[in-house]
């Protein structure tokens, strides 16, 4: 199940549903041969019985009893062979029921309406739009869909959307149903259907408005009520609001869950500007003198941000070498799971983290022990040992509308879930990630940075990297990040994390106790 958290996944599942599909068709032409023959046969049967004659009548005429005799030899083959190829409909039906068993189920149905919702609301895609099946950003990007939704299909997402708090956007997708339910020839819904649903929803939308103001970390409403005046709108919380749709506002350590999930799909939506003064004194620069073979194909390094470190590596596995680690991550893909208050280091899913995951083990490949030998040698910093100086790679999948909001990767030995592990104390915490694209992603599905107000769009084969940690091995918050919803397309990651109890000999102290390290050679910045 959690079918709808990855895409990849999802492929699957269509070439499956190809075989059912053709199954199905060899299902409906034999019985409806079947049916053809019983049909003909039943015809001629009901003719003469409705004559309603006794045996005798009927029968003391020759030619009445040629008809029986030929109905009886003659069609009846026909109808014979329907009866018993009904064997071969049942095996038939065995089958495409037994495969049918991997099918979704309904907390998948619901997962890809809520996908859908949030990816309305993030790239603050048009609900019309999107029902008549555009999947449209601008006027250049746009994706046409197969089919549109119908109206059932808009309440149902607006059910969703309101339940999950998202008082705005249920409003929008349930006035959408009702519009589509006017329009619609095949009706899959009334409009006297969805009426109560659209009032409940503006009704409760104005109430939570009013009482709570319009963002909160488990609810968002418009900033104007749709009926009412209303009077006592928290201006705190709505002044803040206007301060964060300056684009210039970032995240800070005191930004609450709300503010920054607002700053990230900003992020997301390209929205943020940062001023020239940061921007111009980002570098492109070609690094081929820290390891002899960086002579031959030297690094193709792009800086995001000075402060936090921030950059990318362009190309830097082939495309052979990135279809390899999907290869070898796609057999166990598992749903993702993150940290919580709650379940400290134990894991949880939640639409927090809609992704697909296995991981796949240096060793298991030579090419895959070549990567690490080239990861470890662009960042210098110590791999080895196997799981201990840098973590097996994480591979990822994102779902429909796919996405990991904003976190810290370090953290592993402060979370709240009991102790640390003697093996976690001397391993340490996450110094650096380390983070390549597998695949182009046409729309959506940037890297984002809401302190540092850097967004990176994923690009196959392309590598990121930031430090999570000061130089006195604090974590650092200015790296806090996540991963925006993918619009179009299947967005795979592959993560490799480096520990910091194994780069004594690699890093050199500071000077400074507390400073950020910077690229290349782990020297530093203030
Ligand atoms: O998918 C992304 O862009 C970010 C992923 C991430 O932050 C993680 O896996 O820790
Ligand atoms: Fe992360």
């Amino acid at each position: 199940s959690d079918m709808y958290s990855s895409v990849a996944e999802l492929e699957l599942l269509y070439v499956k549903e190809q075989h059912v599909g053709q199954r199905l068709e060899d299902f409906l032409l034999l019985i409806k041969q079947q049916t053809a023959a019983i049909d003909q046969y039943l015809t001629e049967f009901r003719e003469i019985r409705s004559a309603n004659s006794d045996s005798r009548a009927v029968i003391s005429n020759p030619i009445n009893a040629f008809h029986m005799m030929r109905r009886l030899t003659i069609s009846w083959q026909s109808v014979k062979t329907a009866l018993e190829t009904q064997v071969n409909v049942t095996e038939i039906a065995e089958d495409v029921l037994n495969i049918s068993k991997s099918f979704p189920n309904d907390e998948d149905l619901s997962g890809a309406a809520f996908s859908l919702a949030q990816l309305q609301g993030a790239y603050r895609l048009n609900v019309s739009q999107l029902a008549s099946g555009n999947v449209q950003m601008s006027d250049r990007i746009s994706f046409p869909s197969l089919r549109g939704l119908n109206a059932r299909d808009c309440l149902f997402i607006g059910k969703h959307a309101f339940n999950k708090g998202l008082y705005d956007q249920a409003v929008d997708w349930i006035s959408t149903a009702a519009e589509v339910a006017q329009s619609e020839s095949n009706q899959s819904a009334t409009v006297a259907e969805i009426k109560p649903f659209l009032s409940t929803a503006i009704r409760v939308h104005d109430d939570v408005l009013e009482k709570k103001g319009p963002l909160g970390d488990n609810w968002r409403t418009n900033p104007e009520p749709f009926k009412r005046r209303v009077k006592t709108v928290r201006l705190g919380n709505q002044s803040k609001q206007q301060r964060i749709a300056d684009a210039h506002t970032l995240a800070t350590d005191k930004s609450p869950v709300w503010e920054e999930t607002e700053i990230f799909f900003r992020l997301c939506r390209g929205e943020q500007s940062r001023p020239t003064r940061v921007t111009s004194k980002l570098k492109c620069r070609h690094i081929s003198h820290t390891q002899p073979y960086f002579m031959v194909r030297p690094l193709k390094l792009e800086e995001h941000s000075l402060v936090p470190y921030i950059a990318v590596f362009h190309d830097f596995m082939s495309d052979a070498e990135t279809e390899l680690f999907k290869s070898l991550a796609i057999e166990n893909l598992e749903r993702s799971a993150h940290g919580s208050k709650r379940s400290g280091r134990q894991g949880v899913t939640s639409d927090k983290r809609t992704s697909k995951q296995s991981w796949v083990q240096d060793g298991s490949h030579h090419v895959v022990d070549k990567i690490t030998k080239r990861i470890s040698d662009s960042v210098g910093l110590n791999s080895q040992p196997s799981n201990v100086g840098s973590e097996y790679y994480q591979v990822a999948n994102y779902g429909i509308g796919g996405r990991y909001t904003p976190h810290s990767d370090h953290g592993v030995l402060s979370q709240s879930g009991g102790q640390p592990t003697e093996f976690e104390l001397m391993r340490g915490d996450r110094i650096l990630t380390f983070m390549t694209y597998l695949d182009d992603v046409e729309e959506g599905g940037a890297t984002v940075f809401t302190h540092a107000g850097v967004a990176v769009k994923p690009k196959k084969g392309m590598s990121v990297f930031w430090w999570n940690l000061m130089s006195d091995l604090s974590g650092d918050t200015s790296t806090r990040h996540g991963g925006c919803p993918v619009l179009h397309g299947s967005k795979w990651i592959c993560n490799k994390w480096f520990h910091s109890g194994e780069q004594f000999l690699k890093r050199p102290c500071g000077n400074q106790p507390k400073s950020r390290i910077s690229y290349p050679g782990g020297g530093e910045r203030s």
